[in-house]
């Protein structure tokens, strides 16, 4: 199976973040993609709540999701929408980190909310609150995409592994891990994260990245690590779309998992113990 990664640097403007992925997503076609990956937040990279109040929409009426979903209906492709911020009819006003896993029709298939917030003080200068503007989600997802059982995650997810084994438990053979990494954390923890997720499940990891300094019109703006990433069953790293900006492509063959999970059966072997 051909699957694409889009890896995007998006600014704080929907509207002009729409066109870019747009075409990408015609040039992953082009390439014979039939499973189309795009990042976390693909329609707005933002530090602003008041730039988000202003540009983003609820999911019904978001021009993004809309695009998407046509787009994926014209070329009859799967396409993971990494994440979209989204208005919620929360009373308190907190925006969704949504990601949606959209068919060939055009329908969506599943969708996920991204259930660990990224509330850390990395260092003296930098810092992030994302639970002031997003409120977590409480439900983990697999969803079946026909060639395979997709297990549906976001960014920070990455680093609390149960997740991960209940995801594969339940019948995950691909986990998405869209994300929007942070400059200083990814060259130490990225690829080993998402490496220890891949081998200790078995599964297919893909992670499609915000890269790049984000242009703001409003607020500071904000850099992330880019590298998206293919990892293996066994582990290895199939691909990496290093800091560019552009669409990354490579043939993934689902046999692997079974493979993997043959050479070592460590999914199967939980056993009960005392703490
Ligand atoms: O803020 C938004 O608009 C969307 N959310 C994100 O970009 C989130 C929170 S800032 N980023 C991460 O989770 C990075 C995690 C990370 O870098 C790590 O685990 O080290």
């Amino acid at each position: 199976m051909r699957i694409a990664l889009l890896q995007l640097n998006a600014c704080d403007d929907p509207a002009a973040n729409l066109p870019v992925t747009l075409k990408l997503v015609d040039e992953a076609v082009a390439d014979g993609a039939e499973f189309v990956l795009t990042p976390e937040v693909t329609n707005c990279v933002s530090t602003s709540r008041s730039q988000q109040m202003n540009v983003l929409s609820h999911q019904d009426e978001d021009p993004t999701l809309a695009a998407l979903r046509d787009a994926a209906a014209k070329h009859s492709i799967w396409l993971l929408i990494g994440s979209l911020g989204l208005k919620t009819d929360d009373p308190d006003g907190r925006f969704a980190n949504r990601s949606f896993l959209v068919d060939p029709q055009g329908d969506i298939a599943a969708l996920y909310d991204k259930i660990h917030m990224f509330d850390v003080q990395i260092s003296e200068s930098e810092s992030y609150r994302e639970s002031a503007g997003y409120r977590p989600g409480d439900r983990a997802v697999v969803a079946d995409a026909g060639f395979a059982k997709v297990g549906l995650t976001i960014c920070y997810d990455m680093r609390f592994p149960k997740l991960y084994r209940d995801l594969a438990q339940a019948g995950a053979q691909i986990i998405t891990v869209p994300a929007a990494f942070s400059p200083v954390t990814g060259p130490a923890h990225w690829e080993s994260l998402l490496r220890a997720r891949a081998i200790e499940t078995g599964c297919f990891v893909i992670a499609p990245a915000q890269t790049g300094e984000h242009k703001a019109t409003k607020g500071k703006s904000r850099s992330t690590h880019g590298h998206s990433l293919v990892v293996s069953p066994w582990g290895e790293v199939i691909l990496d779309a290093g800091t560019d900006p552009g669409m990354v492509c490579t043939d993934i063959d689902l046999g692997d998992v079974a493979r993997a999970r043959q050479r070592v059966p460590s999914l199967t072997h939980d056993r009960p113990y005392t703490l």
